[in-house]
């Protein structure tokens, strides 16, 4: 095992993080968090914070859960079930798949054996349904119960389960907190498996509670080690030494910020962790991107791809592994000790940034806007289809904009699809970044992802890159309350075999349409923090695709032309 480590490569910013590291051990921070004192993000956060601070000891108050999942899923490989499949959002599915794909040893976006369904691409959905139903397990994770996703995702598993003549709920293990409405329903309908999780942890602090650990166990890692990995860096963690690693990464990020580096770009330098970025990115946005601060968080291809060597002054490249490329802090250790390194880092970095990091103000915005797009569409079929006119069709791609015509008078009026990509990115302010949203399927149309490097060469600027629904839960809390320097890309797709969500008035393609042109209208309103009749600010393009394939080629070639 390797216990964290956090070395700040860059001279200038170890010099500038030095007094907030002696900060930090002066206040007894780190200390303090270890020992769960809700009083250090002040009076403000103090009733949030003394709900949420459970996770600095989860390596012992998980540990009854590994012999208990053990059990079940000998049980269950007995019945012969042995496929595992996930419906969960955000902080119920980031952090087992993190877990599963590094304990399997598969390369970033290769194989390993958890499907994880944290969407509302019909295509997707099918897919995960035409796997081996015989064998499959479905973990219905929500800690607030109440998911719109994963809801849905569990009434189209049921139905089809009892299709194929199969007792659904005997399929069935939910995770949950006490007291919500599915573990209601488990109970009612008598799940395999009713398992409660810490209602003392947040969804984004949860990877070593029930929520990171049953979909995992089921799937044959080894959650013991996994606690023994964080056990190991505990001690550390908490201790008030200038050597914390903990303690050194929180002030590297906070110092940096005050130098205007707000965002951090984290690229995979040889961890032998995969896709922990993609996790660190929730715990990172949502924690902090709330009152018009924040660190934003841009999670690359790897030390070579564009944003991270060439980071300019707005950002701060680190390292997830041994240091390398450019970067100017490197993170490394074991998979369980990093999950504690960063939510101690984190919560002690929102300490120095003076924001709350248990909330997540503005995530209900977005959800909001899509239940009334989908009450407005009555009995169902309107949200999807009764869009707007598109502003201009270049070959497979309809242009649209949210907002209303003054506040998208950024736009002007482009002739082509390029001009319109074109716009946005002089849209752009210095030192912004563009964040591109595509609500398409992340497995069969992962090759979208390419755009993110493509945008960020051909424009210099820093460019996230996030999948629909997935990225409301994590990066969309920053989007709305972070730094407001960003602009938006959004992609949806055609879809070509729309489903039915069993009970509910609209189907998986509208509620996927709903959330887009829902999260659209809220980006685009004057809101948030900003003054009223600010009417320029958070540019969304949108951009509908009427064929995937064409239309990724034909955006790809749009991109290319772009420059500033
Ligand atoms: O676990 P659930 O209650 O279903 O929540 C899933 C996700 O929902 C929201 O978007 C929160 O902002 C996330 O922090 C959370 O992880």
């Amino acid at each position: 095992m390797t216990t964290p480590r956090v070395e700040i490569t860059d001279e200038g910013l170890a010099e500038a993080a030095a007094s907030l590291v002696e900060k930090l051990v002066g206040d007894a921070a780190a200390s303090k968090l270890a020992g769960q004192d809700p009083t250090l993000w002040g009076p403000d956060a103090e009733p949030e914070a003394s709900k949420r601070l459970s996770w600095t000891l989860l390596h012992n108050t998980s540990r009854p859960l590994v012999a208990e999942l053990d059990a079940l899923r000998r049980e269950l490989h007995e019945d012969g079930v042995d496929r595992v499949v996930l419906a969960g959002m955000g902080g119920s599915s980031l952090a087992p798949e993190v877990i599963c794909a590094t304990r399997s040893g598969a390369e970033i976006g290769g194989a390993y054996p958890l499907v994880v369904l944290d969407t509302t691409d019909p295509g997707q959905v099918s897919d995960a349904l035409a796997g081996d139903l015989s064998r499959t397990v479905l973990v219905v994770s929500s800690k607030s119960g109440g998911t719109v996703e994963t809801d849905s995702q569990r009434r189209i598993f049921a139905q089809v389960f009892e299709a194929n003549g199969i007792d659904a709920a005997s399929r069935m293990v939910a995770v949950t907190d006490p007291g919500t409405s599915l573990g209601d329903l488990a109970r009612d309908q008598g799940f395999r498996r009713l398992v409660e999780a810490d209602p003392g942890v947040g969804g984004r602090y949860s990877a070593l509670t029930a929520f990171g650990l049953v979909p995992s166990a089921l799937t044959g890692v080894d959650v013991g080690a996994l606690l023994d990995e964080a056990a190991e860096a505990a001690p550390a963690l908490a201790r008030d030494a200038a050597d914390n690693p903990a303690v050194v990464l929180a002030a590297a990020m906070a110092a940096a910020h005050a130098a205007g580096a707000e965002k951090v770009v984290l690229a995979d330098t040889g961890s032998g962790l995969v896709g922990f970025g993609n996790w660190a990115e929730q715990l990172i946005a949502e924690s902090t991107g709330k009152q018009g601060t924040g660190l934003l968080p841009v999670v690359v291809e790897g030390p070579e791809a564009p944003g991270f060597a060439d980071a300019g002054p707005d950002a701060t490249p680190i390292a997830i592994g041994p240091a390398a490329g450019g970067a100017r802090v490197s993170v490394t250790g074991s998979l369980g000790g990093q999950f504690l390194l960063w939510e101690t880092a984190v919560a002690l970095a929102g300490r120095l940034l003076g924001i709350n990091p248990f909330d997540q103000p503005d995530v209900e915005s977005a959800k909001q806007a899509t239940r009334d797009l989908l009450a407005a569409a009555g009995s169902g079929d309107g949200a999807g289809t009764h869009d707007d006119a598109p502003v201009l069709t270049d070959g497979p791609v309809e242009v649209r904009v949210a907002g209303s015509a003054e506040q998208a008078g950024w736009l002007g009026s482009p002739a082509t699809l390029a001009a319109a990509i074109q716009a946005l990115v002089d849209a752009t302010p210095e030192a912004g970044y563009v964040a591109i949203q595509a609500y398409l399927d992340r497995l069969d149309d992962a090759s979208f992802a390419t755009l993110r490097p493509e945008l960020a060469k051909a424009t210099g600027l820093q460019v996230t890159f996030g999948w629909g629904p997935r990225f409301l839960h994590s990066t969309g809390q920053y989007h709305k309350g972070g730094h407001q320097n960003g602009t938006f890309l959004q992609v949806t797709g055609s879809v070509a075999d729309d489903l039915a969500i069993p009970g509910q008035p609209f189907s998986f393609g509208t509620l996927e349409h709903a959330q887009a042109r829902g999260d659209a209208g809220v980006l685009a309103a004057p809101k948030n923090g900003r003054p009223q009749g600010d009417v320029t600010a958070r540019p969304v393009l949108r951009l509908h695709l009427a064929d995937r394939a064409a239309g990724l080629v034909a955006v790809a070639n749009a991109v290319r032309e772009v420059s500033r």
